[in-house]
């Protein structure tokens, strides 16, 4: 496959509707294949991802002093991330051209799973908009949704029990990165984000209409995801490639905004609860051979590894490179 097929997915929302097992095949088949696929039939109002994006906007508009103020620390990887912060561990040396905010799975301040994992707290919600909570969390409560039909399809594709790949998404450690990301000039060969993998187990983004997302092909040229209005583009990350055996593949993407607009973002990254150990589910297919990952720990490396003067150690998971 060398196109990102469009998929309607709102069979996977009725049970048994007549077309699940027909979507499911569908849904596998885009995940084994390219790793990538455009959804609708989501249910998800488009006025809801306007109000989403709006609200991104606003707050990266929000003056510098103060968005510097709200953001991340090396103790919480939540709040403003700002732009250049981030440059690939890859001896380039070449910043990826975005400022971020960051946000997790929102959990209140006495929720016990913080005594058992320090990852997990409440968000930094800016204090100059605080309509943002509401905004985001509603939309976080949909693609909850959507996460957990696109799931329990994926069980079903790979004959695996319905809930098996549900359930580890109880308390998870699922966040979102809001992303804006300045126009780049024709001459600017650098990337709005460099390609790369993504570490979760699979992420849900409502593409921006200035384009700019590039996926890989296994024959390494790179496509636009088509996606059409209100739609979503999906992608398999590490976890469920790993979870799988191999067999739902989690690929090389980018992104490159020569649209000469400002560009916005926010995608949903799902991450399993903190003590889940994503090992894989069905026997490898031949020559994957990967060791199982703690996701508790992967995610505080990703966010120990982030800082710029931290670097990978013989502990720090093998994940979100190019080099497998
Ligand atoms: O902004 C986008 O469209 C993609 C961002 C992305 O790939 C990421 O944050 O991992
Ligand atoms: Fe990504």
């Amino acid at each position: 496959m060398q196109t990102i097929p469009t998929i309607d997915i709102s069979p996977l929302r009725a049970t048994n509707h007549p077309d699940r097992a027909e979507v499911v095949q569908q849904i596998l088949a885009a995940c084994t294949e390219i790793g990538f696929l455009s959804i609708t039939g989501t249910g998800i109002p488009t006025e809801q991802v306007d109000s989403v994006r709006a609200c991104v906007r606003a707050i990266f508009g929000i003056p510098e002093p103060r968005k510097w103020e709200q953001a991340i620390t090396r103790d919480n990887y939540r709040g403003y991330i700002p732009f250049g912060f981030f440059t690939p561990n890859d001896g380039s040396g070449t910043a990826d051209k975005y400022e971020g905010y960051k946000l997790h799975h929102e959990i209140a301040p006495d929720d016990p799973v913080i005594n058992d994992c320090a990852l997990y707290g409440p968000n930094l919600w800016p204090v100059e908009h605080p309509e943002a909570r509401d905004i985001m969390l509603g939309y976080w409560a949909q693609l909850d949704l959507v996460a957990h039909d696109l799931l329990g399809a994926l069980a079903e594709g790979l004959d695996l029990p319905p809930a098996e790949l549900q359930a580890p998404f109880d308390k998870p450690l699922t966040n979102m990165t809001l992303l804006h990301y300045p126009p780049q000039g024709d001459d600017d060969d650098g990337y709005g984000i460099h390609p790369h993998k993504d570490t979760d187990a699979l992420t849900i983004i409502a593409p921006d209409p200035v384009g700019g997302l590039e996926v890989q092909t296994r024959d390494g040229g790179w496509i636009t995801p088509d996606c059409p209005p209100g739609g979503f583009v999906v992608n398999i990350g590490d976890m469920l490639e790993l979870w799988s055996g191999g067999r739902l593949v989690s690929t090389p993407h980018r992104v490159v905004n020569k649209s000469g607009k400002e560009r916005y973002s926010f995608p949903y990254f799902a991450v399993p609860r903190h003590d889940t150990v994503v090992t894989p589910l069905l026997p490898p297919q031949p020559g994957f051979v990967r060791p199982s990952v703690h996701c508790g720990h992967w995610s505080a490396e990703v966010w120990r590894t982030n800082w710029p003067d931290e670097g990978a150690t013989e502990n720090t998971p093998e994940l979100g490179t190019l080099l497998s």
